[in-house]
């Protein structure tokens, strides 16, 4: 499977949202990274299609998806970054009434609920009301109603906002595990999420692709420019006025800051290997 999509732009009014974006797309898990107001979401609709383009085209294996109508929308599963959850029904009541609106086949609606209901660990929560679930349950829930039509293109719109550290890991091994035959699209400002997990990362910068690459490609474009340095308390304004600090640690009476810098900041700095968040500072802190 090919995804491309091919310079899209899509202004409101006199903003200018996303500004010439291309990239092409197969399966596995590509992290769409980039802060508040980057442009991920306005991309996502334009992608699954709640939102029209000013400019560009998306293709799907070299067919233009404005042709392929429904039969693309089909291929889509799709997380909104708020999704409203009926909390009085039960889980499997929600995912039935999910299945009545991708138009499952009535003889197909049980085994889907159980084939989801297993891929994202909630078997057991099967007859439990969605407003019992607790927040990581009921996020896993939204990728099982996400996957009933066994889509092919799954895009997952922050996903992991306000989940804890033991959910979120679990939310990534999911994804890991339903990316062997899926595009997964995931869009975060949190590094962490896609780090591990991403076979190809896209930065956005006020509508703009501004990297894509493998983690490591893309770490390489700071190599031999992150530093730490070991600095006494009364130091570190002076440091934070003077380079990009994207970290300080208390040390026994002393602070590890770590740095990054085009030079050596000081006889005293030590290089170290850079870190994706390294490369999201390098681009936007400047
Ligand atoms: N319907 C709209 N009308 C006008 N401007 C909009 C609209 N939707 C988004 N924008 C603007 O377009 C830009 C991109 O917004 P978008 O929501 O796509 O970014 P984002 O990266 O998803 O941010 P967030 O992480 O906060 O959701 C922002 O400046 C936003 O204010």
């Amino acid at each position: 499977m090919e995804l491309r999509l091919e310079h899209i732009k899509k202004r409101y009014g006199k903003q200018c949202a996303l500004d010439d974006f291309g990239a092409t797309l197969s399966e596995g898990v590509y992290g769409l990274l980039g802060h508040n107001g980057a442009g991920k979401t306005t991309l996502i609709s334009i992608l699954i299609g709640i939102l029209e383009a000013t400019e560009g085209r998306i293709l799907l294996d070299g067919v233009d998806v404005k042709q392929m109508g429904t039969r693309y929308l089909d291929r889509i599963g799709y997380l909104p970054q708020y999704p409203l959850f009926y909390k009085n029904f039960r889980t499997d009541e929600f995912l039935k009434y999910m299945c009545a609106l991708k138009a499952i086949p009535r003889s197909l609606v049980s085994s889907r609920i159980e084939e989801v209901l297993e891929q994202v660990n909630l078997t057991a929560a099967y007859k439990k009301r969605v407003g019992a679930l607790s927040g990581g349950m009921r996020q896993r829930l939204g990728i099982a109603q996400a996957i009933l039509n066994r889509p092919d293109i799954l895009v997952l719109d922050e996903p992991t906002a306000g989940l804890d550290p033991g959910e979120r890991i679990r939310f990534r091994n999911i994804i890991s595990r339903l990316s062997k035959d899926k595009l997964v699209l995931l869009a975060t400002h949190i590094v962490p999420d896609v780090e591990h997990i991403a076979k190809e990362i896209l930065i956005l910068n006020k509508g703009r692709l501004v990297m894509q690459g493998s983690p490591e490609q893309l770490e390489k474009q700071v190599e031999g420019k992150v530093w730490d340095v070991i600095v006494a308390e009364d130091e570190i304004e002076e440091w934070v006025e003077s380079y990009q600090v994207r970290n300080v640690k208390r040390l026994d009476g002393e602070f590890l800051l770590r740095i990054v810098s085009d030079e050596a900041p000081s006889g005293r700095s030590h290089q170290v290997r850079p870190s994706l968040e390294d490369v999201f500072l390098s681009i936007f802190e400047k």
